[in-house]
């Protein structure tokens, strides 16, 4: 198991204070602030139109924040720019909602596409391919394209493109998204095993608050771009009881 939730673990590896974002004109997100120390879970959960995906957005450095600071791995994301952004986001893995597989290429040129421009071999590319399709029973689809593949064979195809530069932080936007409950038991051990060994630090959003099941992770919950919520899943239950725009935004008719 990683660390459980509230142990006193290295520093945090991924930092949010103050960070607001707009979206044409609109406050998407307001006074975001969020703190996940190494080989942590941390779940951020709320209804549709919550801001999930423009905070794992801002998270894998593909937007800036309006205003506010986004710290990862110890870096400022907003001072960083071209060469150092680039080592920045290999370290940060992503799995986005709604797929971006390449779909005229085949699944093993989709993996390769992050190690492009490392200074790896043909053959060193394919074995560090070999080695995360194995973890994650993908074996023998490497030649297939990604319409031929069902949509829980995509997503771990897109969460093994994330894993293949063994990033330290994986941000998996949707993460419930194709995949049926199996596939997700299955993809959680794997994560844990990442987690346990390497130190992976996890963000998962998803519209549902139990999807992490019973893997210890934290939870904050968005509506309307604000954190109404931080905490485990226990101190969730308690607070729900209390407070009705919780209950509301966890109900999805916020
Ligand atoms: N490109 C965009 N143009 C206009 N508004 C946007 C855009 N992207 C996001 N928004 C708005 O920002 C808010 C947050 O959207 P976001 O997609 O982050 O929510 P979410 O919590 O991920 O929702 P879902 O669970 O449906 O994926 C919503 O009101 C959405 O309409």
């Amino acid at each position: 198991m990683q660390a459980t939730p509230g142990a006193i673990a290295d520093e945090p590896v991924l930092e949010l204070s103050g960070v607001y974002q707009h979206v044409k004109g609109q406050m998407a997100l307001s006074d975001i602030a969020l703190s996940v120390p190494r080989g942590e879970w941390l779940l951020v959960t709320g209804p549709n139109g919550a801001g999930k995906t423009l905070l794992a957005r801002l998270l894998l450095g593909l937007d800036r924040p309006s205003a506010g600071r986004i710290q990862l791995l110890g870096r400022a994301l907003d001072g960083l720019e071209g060469d150092a952004l680039k080592r920045l986001r290999a370290d940060v893995g992503g799995v986005l909602q709604g797929g971006s597989l390449l779909e005229s290429a085949t699944v093993l040129d989709n993996l390769l596409l992050p190690l492009r421009d490392e200074p790896l071999s043909r053959s060193a590319m394919a074995r560090a391919a070999r080695l995360v399709m194995t973890l994650l029973n993908l074996d023998g689809l490497e030649n297939q394209v990604p319409r031929a593949l069902s949509l829980g064979q995509r997503r771990l195809v897109e969460l093994a493109r994330a894993l293949i530069r063994e990033p330290k932080i994986l941000v998996w936007d949707g993460f419930s998204e194709g995949l049926d409950l199996p596939a997700m038991r299955e993809t959680l051990g794997v994560l844990s095993n990442l987690s346990r060994n390497r130190g992976l630090t996890l963000v998962a959003t998803d519209n549902r608050p139990d999807i992490l099941g019973d893997e210890p992770h934290r939870i904050a919950v968005l509506a309307r771009g604000r954190l109404l919520f931080t905490g485990t899943a226990d101190e969730l239950e308690d607070a729900r009881d209390t407070n009705l725009a919780l209950r509301a935004a966890l109900a999805g008719t916020i």
